[in-house]
């Protein structure tokens, strides 16, 4: 996939100030950058749930704001919180995803048991997805988004909340998928997890990218929690100000 000049302003501020992205099928690739830096605001238009100013994002060649449904066919998407059908149950859940995509019925029912079993949702299948903890979610949102075999899978945040067991099925499930020649990008402040999963790695700083390519070129001999530092800056002074904070002032 590639993203060619994007950028997003609401009012006065500059969302997204032109990024340029490129990313090989097979990549898995991650989208780092401090709060408010841009990454949900590229990942809406990059999914076409958000217009660009200007700009172009190109799936397997496809314009995705100059053909939604084809472009919306050959992707999926987990979004930081997603919107969920909250009275059907965990399996009815996928099912209908499937359905939505156009898949039929029996291959519908099987797709849906393999993802509850990877997901580890069997027990909790029969459950309403308004009963399932933030983990829960995050597991039944992940295989709505993967049911129809998309070739590009878009994820916005998707460990946070997830307790660590959940985690490590969401990475297998996600590493299998990649396997496959599929390809994700998604956005993460948790830099050791990018730095364990991705091969592909982008640190988005005020709306634009500061540094992309490989895990390795980006981290460039350090962490990549460091070369992230290094790049972004700290945003806290610890020496100025807050002398009243702590034990020792009145
Ligand atoms: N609908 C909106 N209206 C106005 N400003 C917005 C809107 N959406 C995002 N912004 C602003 O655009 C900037 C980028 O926001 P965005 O949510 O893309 O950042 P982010 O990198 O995903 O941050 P976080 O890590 O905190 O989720 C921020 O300054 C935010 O306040």
């Amino acid at each position: 996939m590639a993203v060619q000049g994007l950028h997003k302003h609401f009012g006065e501020k500059e969302a997204v100030a032109g990024i340029e992205l490129s990313i090989a099928a097979g990549s898995f690739a991650g989208l780092v950058g401090p709060n408010g830096a841009g990454k949900t605001t590229s990942l809406s238009m990059m999914t076409g749930l958000l217009r660009p100013d200007l700009g172009r994002i190109l799936i397997n060649g496809v314009d995705v704001w100059a053909d939604p449904p084809a472009a919306k066919a050959v992707i999926g998407v987990v979004p930081a919180e997603a919107r969920l059908f909250e009275r059907l149950t965990g399996r009815e859940l996928l099912e209908y995803a499937g359905r939505l995509r156009g898949i039929d019925v029996a291959a519908c029912r099987s797709r849906a048991e393999e993802l509850l079993g990877v997901l580890d949702l069997v027990g909790d299948a029969n459950r309403l997805v308004a009963d399932y903890s933030t983990g829960m979610r995050k597991k039944i949102a992940l295989g709505s988004a993967l049911i129809h075999n998309p070739s590009v899978l878009f994820l916005d945040e998707p460990l946070e909340g997830v307790d660590p067991v959940s985690a490590d099925s969401i990475r297998r499930l996600l590493t299998r998928f990649v396997a496959s020649g599929s390809t994700v990008l998604f956005s993460s402040h948790v830099m050791e997890l990018v730095e364990q999963v991705c091969d592909h790695v982008s640190i988005i700083d005020k709306g634009r990218i500061v540094a992309s390519g490989t895990t390795d070129e980006v981290r460039g001999g350090k962490t990549l929690h460091q070369a992230f530092i290094d790049l972004v800056g700290t945003r806290l002074d610890g020496g100025e100000g807050l002398s009243w904070l702590g034990s020792s002032s009145a």
